[in-house]
């Protein structure tokens, strides 16, 4: 079964959907490997005006890492290749020469937030809520998406989130301008959310995310998204860390 789903809609946009909605949406390896190859199709496709990626289900848009595949117990070296694959895909994301949109239909944890701040825009669902979680884990974002926050909030509001590892509302991440957009759940559907972006053509399409890409100093950017799934990898042996994701095993089993 496909775990990432891909759709080319009549509007001329396209679709993924993070499509593991018993298990919230967590990526695991599988899933990994579909993103990376639907990114790839997106790229070729010259018609594509934008992409949106959402999760499948109404609990989450994704729940983060699968703490099965990214467990506790990895020395560095073996963290490190897992989580390098997914940082390469969110830098595929974030450099993608089209509009991306995140459609968070539901809560988005660790890794997931991670996604949806590698897609340039994100537009929530009254109600759902977003944490930067891993720091609770005794970790750090391991797959670029810490860099990626400072990119696209101020420095401050970044660096506070990041630190304090603590949920946020729809309210709070509109605050910080992490949020673009909150619908209810009247509103949430594709031609009242999309509706903004459909007017344009795919070159303005395209300019327009070129203007911004030139914006960010991409050769740096990769850098530093690399530096970030170095350091993950190195806290990945920390105690905090197997004690942390040990516990949410546990309260599997019960
Ligand atoms: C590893 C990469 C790293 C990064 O670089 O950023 C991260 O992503 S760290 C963050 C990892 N994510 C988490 O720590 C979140 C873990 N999940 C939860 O705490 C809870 O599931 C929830 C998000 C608070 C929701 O709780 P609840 O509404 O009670 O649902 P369930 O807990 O019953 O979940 C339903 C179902 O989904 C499975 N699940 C959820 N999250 C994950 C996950 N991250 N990995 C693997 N599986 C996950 C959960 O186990 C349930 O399935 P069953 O056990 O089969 O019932």
């Amino acid at each position: 079964m496909s775990l990432v789903l891909l759709d080319w809609m009549e509007d001329g946009y396209a679709v993924i959907t993070l499509n593991r909605p018993e298990k919230l949406n967590a990526i695991n390896h599988q899933m990994v490997q579909e993103l990376d190859e639907a990114l790839d199709l997106v790229r070729k496709e010259d018609h594509v005006k934008f992409l949106t990626v959402t999760g499948n289900g109404d609990k989450a848009f994704c729940a983060g890492g699968d703490l099965n595949e990214f467990h506790g117990n990895l020395e560095e070296d073996e963290a490190y290749d897992l989580l390098a694959p997914m940082k390469n895909v969110l830098y595929k994301l974030a450099t993608l020469p089209i509009p991306t949109i995140a459609l968070l239909n539901g809560q988005a944890r660790g890794g997931g937030c991670e996604i949806a701040t590698a897609c340039d825009f994100r537009y929530a669902l009254k109600g759902t809520s977003f944490g930067f979680i891993q720091g609770k884990l005794g970790i750090a974002p391991g797959w670029g998406g810490g860099t990626l926050l400072y990119e696209k909030v101020d420095k401050q509001a970044a660096a506070h989130w990041l630190m304090t590892a603590t949920m946020y509302s729809t309210d709070q991440a509109l605050r910080i301008g992490w949020l673009h957009k909150v619908y209810s759940d009247k509103e949430w559907t594709m031609e009242t959310l999309l509706q903004p972006f459909l007017h344009n053509s795919q070159e303005q399409m395209t300019w327009f995310k070129k203007q911004y890409l030139n914006s960010l100093k991409l050769d740096e950017l990769s850098v530093r998204m690399e530096e970030e799934t170095i350091s993950c990898s190195k806290l990945w042996e920390s105690e905090a860390h197997k004690e942390a994701v040990q516990k949410f095993m546990l309260s599997r089993k019960n």
